[in-house]
């Protein structure tokens, strides 16, 4: 039960204040806030109470012994030992109550309107005893509902309450004033901006970045006969990597490169630029005579980002090496163990591919890591690695290497990529490079000055590329509409961008829940397998559902697609295997943060969609990159809310050809299975119950979306400065984005529960032992098994383990396991 009091008066005594307020701090009982000035009559008003649930035990008549002051308002004030006490009993504070009534309200001060869907209980109940679904146009605002409060009321209530801090700003439509000023002062700070002459690294770093769209196409006409390199390696290219005509790219860079020559190449996503290094590295090692040993030591050093980019250029090297079977390719990518690093490098590699952290972490740590030999040195996505904090370990190995080449007295070829050409990566250019040719789509030439390259982006133009504009609580529900619509269109593999892994990870559960199992029955997740069946065995469990996913496949919205996550703080074993399996997989959804943004290709990815918008809007092109790959075509589509719109005009300023599209076009089209809906309005209503009803049955999911939800608003506070105007948090409205999260309550009491403490957390946690949902995909089951042999004790793998350590940090405390 939580009640507040407010007891006042005047004093005629300052001194005995501070006393007295320490007094009543000692005695209050939990859930009472109330103030009163010793020597006057007490008031007290209930402002609003909250009937205790049924859980909660019924206070205690003692929990409301309240030490007064003197009744008489002309009693002087009192030492403490003379203190009057008088009991406040349940009755009085019944009759109190009944005086002072306001009508029953949860103590949180900002109300959200009110959802006949989510919060009209009542009504619900009658609609379904009736069998009829009221029809609520989902697609428009909420006309606010001010039954609960007039606005009279509702202003003297914020008064009184105005100490409270509130995280959660007033609505749009009620903040007029707040928003006018708000956009005074962002016009203010705009205009500061453009007569300030210093401009912080921020800025720098994240320039006006203009866009410009590929004019030609992706190839050229040269085949690739025409590289002066090994018949093997033209047989190979063809043959193996199916690789005929070379594109814009590698016919400028590779000639140069094969010259010995240091390179900077900047091109479209891809464009083909890991070949430009890759097939370099293999032709003039594959040539060194006497022919290369491994244990000479590593001979080219290529340095990538992430750990799946790690391994996916070592498979282009694995693929380029084949007819050279004396040059040995290797990877380091963190993740693993660096016993077994250390032995992999202890029998020798040639051509090493790795992330900048664990590279350096083998320098100091293991004897056998000797960078002496290197001759050709390659950093891949060198924006990127600055992004990400490794412009430190970048710049230890390259002077270890230029101490080398110094002390050997010998030269090494360094080339390096970048998609975009800000200052720092100038900077980093003009340490590492001698001399470099300039490569971009259109040209290649000397440059002398780097600082003349303009910082443009360029965009293929095989992207056609739309937006929605929709309500923020439809976010969820036009995603699963357009996946199943684009999956029956013929699509193949999708990717999703998610701000943040606590939102993928959510999305994760209520996806796989949604689209490929029984649209109708009831979810199972581990944890009641096994708090049911003192004998159950995950083996049964996993035939159970797949002998029942067998038997409903008509109830199955998706059933032959797999879904997959992907996001920096997952095991290594799980995101190379997601990773490689969503490569290889005929069909599949991948939801990931921006970790799978840059250099990721996968073949015949043909839709990308953004849940939300990036932070920086360099990432919007590596996101949208990730399709039209190699002269293909794809689409992307990027959700937003109509408090959102400015980002469009951004993109259009920056040469972006973008365009509406109907969000409510695949609702329209799709039918949910096994059901018979009237309207689209019907559909929405559906959907939303279904996910609220998951959420309410699976507490394990109703928290993964809390947590998602308060990291989405973190997440939100965080954007560059260039977009930060663009994607205002007070604009935002929270009720609707925890409706878009399936969550009833409010929005502020969500936050609440992580902004706790430790203690408040575990609290919340305490039953949670098993807090890992067993969702195995159809046709992803193989895997899972291999998984669950190598960890004997599921229950303690990591698999489906969420913490705070990756990319996109939510900002939030992790969750301690219970010991
Ligand atoms: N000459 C070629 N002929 C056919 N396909 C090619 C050729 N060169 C590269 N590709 C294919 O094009 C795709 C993109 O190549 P790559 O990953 O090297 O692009 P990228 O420019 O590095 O892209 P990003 O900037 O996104 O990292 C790959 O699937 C690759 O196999």
């Amino acid at each position: 039960m939580a009640l507040l009091l407010n007891i006042t008066g005047g004093s005629s005594d300052n001194s005995s204040k501070k006393e007295s307020k320490n007094y009543q701090q000692s005695i209050a009982p939990s859930g009472f806030s109330f103030e009163f000035n010793p020597g006057e009559k007490a008031k007290a008003t209930v402002l609003a109470r909250k009937r205790p649930s049924k859980k909660e035990e019924a206070p205690k008549s003692n929990d409301f012994k309240l030490i007064a002051n003197n009744e008489k308002s002309e009693d002087k004030p009192k030492s403490k030992g003379s203190k009057k006490e008088s009991k406040i009993t349940d009755k009085t504070i019944d009759e109190l109550i009944g005086r002072n009534a306001e009508p029953m309200k949860p103590l949180g001060i900002f109300e959200f309107p009110d959802d006949p869907v989510v919060t009209n209980k009542k009504n619900r109940k009658n609609q379904q005893k009736k069998n009829e679904l009221p029809v609520v146009d989902f697609t428009k605002e909420p006309i606010r509902n001010d039954r609960i409060m007039n606005a009279n009321e509702r202003k003297k209530l914020k008064t009184k309450f105005s100490k409270v801090s509130n995280p959660f700003p007033n609505e749009p439509s009620k903040n007029v004033k707040a928003k006018k000023q708000q956009e005074k002062d962002q016009n203010k700070q705009q205009e500061h901006q453009t007569k300030s002459p210093k401009k912080d690294i921020q800025e720098k770093d994240s320039p006006s970045l203009g866009v410009q769209s590929q004019n030609s196409s992706v190839f050229t006409i040269d085949s690739v006969d025409s590289l002066n390199i090994h018949q093997f390696s033209i047989k190979n290219l063809k043959e193996v990597l199916n690789f005929h005509k070379l594109t814009h790219v590698q016919q400028r860079a590779i000639p140069s490169a094969l010259d010995g020559k240091d390179l900077l190449i900047r091109s479209a996503t891809g464009s083909g630029k890991t070949l430009c290094y890759a097939l370099v590295i293999v032709e003039k090692l594959q040539k060194i005579t006497p022919k290369l040993t491994r244990n000479q030591g590593i001979h080219a050093l290529v340095i990538v980002p992430t750990r799946e980019l790690c391994v996916q250029t070592f498979e282009v090297f694995q693929k380029l090496c084949k007819p050279f079977t004396w040059l040995v390719p290797g990877y380091l990518s963190g993740g693993e163990k660096r016993k077994t690093e250390k032995a992999r490098l202890r029998n020798g590699i040639t051509i090493l591919v790795t992330t900048p952290g664990r590279l350096c972490d083998h320098l100091i740590h293991t004897e056998s890591m000797k960078l002496d030999n290197v001759q050709m040195f390659v950093l891949d996505e060198a924006d990127r690695l600055l992004e990400l904090g490794y412009e430190n370990d970048v710049k230890k190995v390259v002077d270890t290497i230029a101490e080398h080449s110094k002390k050997a007295n010998k030269d090494i070829q360094k080339i390096l990529l970048s998609a975009t050409l800000s200052a720092k990566v100038k900077e980093l250019a003009g340490l590492t490079l001698e001399s470099p040719i300039y490569v971009d789509n259109e040209n290649s030439n000397t440059i002398n000055n780097l600082m003349e390259i303009d910082e443009n982006i360029t965009i293929p133009s095989g992207i056609k590329q739309k937006y929605f504009m929709l309500p923020p609580r439809m976010r969820f529900i036009v995603l699963c509409s357009l996946l199943v619509q684009k999956m029956s269109h013929g699509s193949r593999k999708i990717l999703i961008f998610f701000p943040t892994q606590h939102v993928v990870d959510y999305h994760y559960d209520a996806l796989v829940e949604f689209l490929t199992q029984s649209f109708t029955k009831k979810p199972k997740t581990a944890k009641s397998y096994l708090n049911n069946d003192d004998d159950a065995d995950i083996d049964d469990m996993l035939e159970e559902q797949e002998e029942s996913d067998d038997e409903d496949d008509g109830n199955i919205w998706l059933p032959n697609v797999t879904i997959f996550k992907l996001f920096g703080s997952m095991t290594q074993i799980e995101r190379v295997s997601v990773f490689r399996e969503f490569k290889a997989s005929k069909t599949g959804i991948l939801l990931c943060t921006d970790v799978a943004a840059r250099g990721l290709d996968v073949p015949q990815l043909d839709l990308v969609i953004q849940y939300s918008a990036p932070q920086e809007f360099c990432n919007y092109v590596h996101r949208i990159g990730r399709t039209a790959r190699a002269g293909n075509k794809g689409s992307a589509i990027i959700f937003l809310t109509s408090n959102e719109d400015k980002f469009i005009d951004f993109l259009r300023e920056k040469n972006i050809d973008i365009t509406e599209d109907d969000y409510t076009k695949s609702l329209k089209e799709v039918q949910l299975p096994n059901m018979k809906t009237r309207n689209f309005e019907e559909k929405i209503i559906t959907l939303q119950r279904k996910l609220e009803d998951l959420l309410s049955e699976d507490e394990e999911l109703r928290i993964k979306a809390s947590r998602a939800f308060t990291s989405w608003i973190c997440y939100y506070k965080t954007f560059s400065k260039e977009l930060r105007h663009m994607f205002n948090l007070h604009e935002i409205h929270m009720g609707h984005l925890a409706n878009n999260f399936g969550l009833r309550d409010a929005p502020k009491s969500i936050v609440r529960q992580f902004a706790k403490g430790e203690e408040g957390r575990k609290e919340k946690n305490k039953n949670f032992d098993f807090t890992h949902r067993v969702h195995v995909p159809r046709g992803d089951q193989r895997s899972f098994q291999r998984l669950k042999r190598k960890h004997a004790d599921f229950s303690k793998t990591n698999f489906g383990k969420t913490s705070n350590i990756s990319e996109f940090d939510s900002g939030l405390p992790e969750l301690k396991k219970k010991k």
